[in-house]
């Protein structure tokens, strides 16, 4: 594995892993997670750890095997979505089935802690009453808020990236990438199917205290090289290139093809 201090801005760490295969990334994945757990675990009594779609569940699967199964106090995890589709909870589309049948499903996180969209509800009315929930759990200090931005600060953000340089459901040009109020928000014309989503803004996403950024393969080696290059002032950042924490840890977990772009690496 090859390991190098990313591009970072000012207040923000950034770490770029380079892995040989997705085993040894699942490998070091699984340990990156389970020691922030215990950290968090013993600082504050929670872990909230925020998943994705796509690809990300699959790299989650060392943490479901020994010896993870067993050293991780899943008691204390509360896990979340950056982004859902608005799909009812068993499709085939929506990212609480993929996490449940992949890792949720597989270690004994309580029921309770695992915070599904509400399925019967249109994508508006989705994403208020997740905002709604949030703001409860910040209310019952399950979820730490940040001092710097006022807006809850998860413990760690476990992410993926589209080929297209999309992160939770923040699409390139979409207006949406330039909410700056909300907490949650929806989508109704995701170019990615399907279309009806709710999503994290970017405000909460750079409040996190940790983001592991999880993407692998040649066809996203384009968003990573411009994310991962010097940044430029430009207008037309893609959304990955907008993922700056504000206090935080930034790292990001990837194969060769994906950084086979970079000068560098
Ligand atoms: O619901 C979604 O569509 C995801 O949350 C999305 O943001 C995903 O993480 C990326 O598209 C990367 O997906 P892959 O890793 O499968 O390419």
């Amino acid at each position: 594995m090859a390991t190098a201090p990313a591009a970072s801005d000012a207040g923000s760490k950034s770490k770029l892993l380079v892995f040989d295969s997705k085993e040894d990334l699942a490998v070091s994945l699984a340990k990156y997670t389970a020691e922030l757990s215990q950290k968090f675990a013993a600082e504050r009594g929670a872990f909230t750890a925020v998943l994705s779609g796509g690809s990300l569940i699959d790299a989650l699967s060392k943490l479901t095997e020994p010896p993870y199964l067993e050293s991780v106090d899943w008691s204390k995890w509360h896990v979340f979505w950056v982004d859902e589709r608005v799909v009812p909870k068993d499709h085939e589309d929506s990212n609480y089935k993929l996490a449940f049948d992949g890792f949720l499903s597989k270690v004994p996180i309580p029921p309770g802690q695992v915070y599904a969209i509400n399925d019967a509800l249109s994508a508006e009315g989705a994403a208020d009453d997740y905002e709604a929930c949030l703001k409860q759990l910040v209310k019952n200090g399950v979820i730490a808020m940040s001092t710097a931005t006022g807006f809850p600060r998860f413990d760690l953000q476990l992410l993926g990236m589209g080929p297209d340089g999309h992160i939770a459901s923040l699409f390139p040009g979409h207006p949406l990438v330039n909410e700056k109020e909300r907490w949650v928000t929806y989508i109704k014309d995701s170019p990615k199917p399907p279309p009806e989503r709710i999503t994290f803004t970017f405000p909460v996403i750079n409040s996190s205290a940790y983001i592991a950024m999880v993407v692998t393969g040649a066809g996203k080696a384009g968003p990573v090289q411009k994310a991962l290059s010097d940044k430029q002032t430009s207008s037309d950042l893609l959304p990955i290139e907008m993922a700056v924490l504000q206090d935080g840890e930034f790292t990001w977990f990837t194969d060769k093809p994906a950084v086979s772009l970079l000068q560098n690496k």
